[in-house]
């Protein structure tokens, strides 16, 4: 199952912990000896969440993914059955459950369109993660066409009670309107540095979201089905998946679109490297062998500064670039007949000291879907 996404994270343990004292004071009684066995009693239901929710009921006892859990011990069809049901009678958590399912295509078929109906229902009853959840599918045509003013609306709505929403707003407000004036490094190929596309907190707000979801880079060997170290990039990544992509890095997604020319609607999910002291990306083509829709522009993002070594290299064009933590580098992959470049081979120079961070936007030639992305690699 994945990721939690929940307007505050609470560790299980903590609501488990927060139930079993609501329960316990209700049974308090004169009789110290009644008193432990009852306590004893309650620690036992405690660890076995199925008797909990027959006893309590949910309600403020257990978080819906919890109940799911513990259902599923009676098999993995009830679990899955106990959410329909729960959604048909309008759970919100359910119908969010559901949707994340219908997203993926676990237990059942990838349904876009289903995925955001389940959202919009469960936004209206006012559940704040829905809500968010929703105005990320607006942003980013999943089930639904794009409409960006109704997915701020939707934030806006959720400030007042959501810190998250009212965060996203700031934000992605912080981030200048206006594209700055382009410094050209190379007419041809087209490679430019934009200082400051995005702003200090934007960087940071890419990099927080993308901590808990960096994985190392590793291919799997041919040979042996064996996870090997990635060839050429040695740095751990991360891709922000559709229902994942807020107001921020929606807002993100739109400078790189406006600093490269092209539409918001031809870039990759917003993909996020961590280099560490000896991580680097040696030199390669962006530009993908044997696609149709080709990746004919590339924007970094410089997320942080301060770091060693790690330079941006082109070394057929002699262009060696550092830069500050918001500026922006910007350059085409493909000739005008839409082939790859070679020109552009480029790499991300060996890290000596610190963390170097970067968050990349691969556009294409022509619209691309960003559920497509998933089911391609
Ligand atoms: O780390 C760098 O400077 C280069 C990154 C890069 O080439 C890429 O993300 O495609
Ligand atoms: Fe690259």
């Amino acid at each position: 199952m994945r990721r939690r996404r929940r307007e505050q994270t609470s560790s299980s343990s903590v609501s488990f912990v927060r139930a079993r004292h609501r329960a316990t004071r209700s049974i308090w009684g004169p009789h110290v000896a009644e008193i432990s066995r009852r306590a004893g009693k309650m620690v036992a239901i405690c660890r076995d969440p199925l008797a909990f929710v027959q006893l309590y009921g949910r309600r403020d006892a257990m978080t819906f993914e919890q109940e799911v859990q513990a259902v599923a011990r009676q098999g993995h069809d009830a679990a899955v059955a106990f959410v329909h049901q729960r959604a048909a009678e309008g759970d919100a958590d359910a119908m969010m459950m559901l949707a994340q399912w219908r997203c993926w295509g676990h237990f059942g078929s990838q349904d876009l369109a289903e995925a955001y109906r389940l959202t919009e229902a469960a936004a209206a009853t006012g559940h704040l993660p829905a809500m968010l959840t929703r105005a990320s599918m607006l942003l980013t045509r999943t089930g639904t066409s794009r409409d960006a003013d109704a997915a701020r609306a939707i934030v806006e709505a959720a400030a007042p009670r959501s810190p998250l929403a009212a965060q996203h707003l700031a934000i992605a407000d912080s981030i200048p309107r206006e594209a700055p004036q382009p410094e050209i490094l190379s007419d041809d190929p087209y490679i430019a540095r934009i200082p400051g596309l995005i702003s200090r907190d934007a960087c940071a707000f890419v990099m927080a979201r993308a901590m808990p979801m960096l994985q190392p880079s590793f291919v799997i060997d041919p040979a042996n089905g064996q996870r090997v170290p990635h060839p050429i990039r040695t740095s751990a990544g991360a891709a922000f998946p559709p229902t994942d992509e807020d107001l921020v890095l929606h807002t993100v997604n739109c400078r790189a679109a406006t600093a490269s020319n092209t539409d918001v609607g031809r870039g990759e999910p917003l993909h996020v490297l961590r280099y560490t002291p000896g991580q680097e990306y040696r030199p390669h083509l962006d530009a993908l062998p044997g696609v149709e829709n080709q990746r004919s522009h590339t924007v970094l993002i410089y997320l942080n500064d301060g770091y060693g070594g790690g330079e941006t290299e082109f070394p057929e064009l002699g262009i060696t670039v550092r830069a500050q933590a918001g500026d922006a580098l910007v350059f085409r992959n493909t000739t005008d007949a839409g082939r790859a470049d070679a020109r552009t081979e480029h790499a991300g120079l060996p890290v000596t000291s610190g963390e170097k961070w970067l968050a990349t936007r691969w556009i294409r030639q022509a619209e691309f879907h960003p559920w497509k992305a998933e089911t391609e690699r």
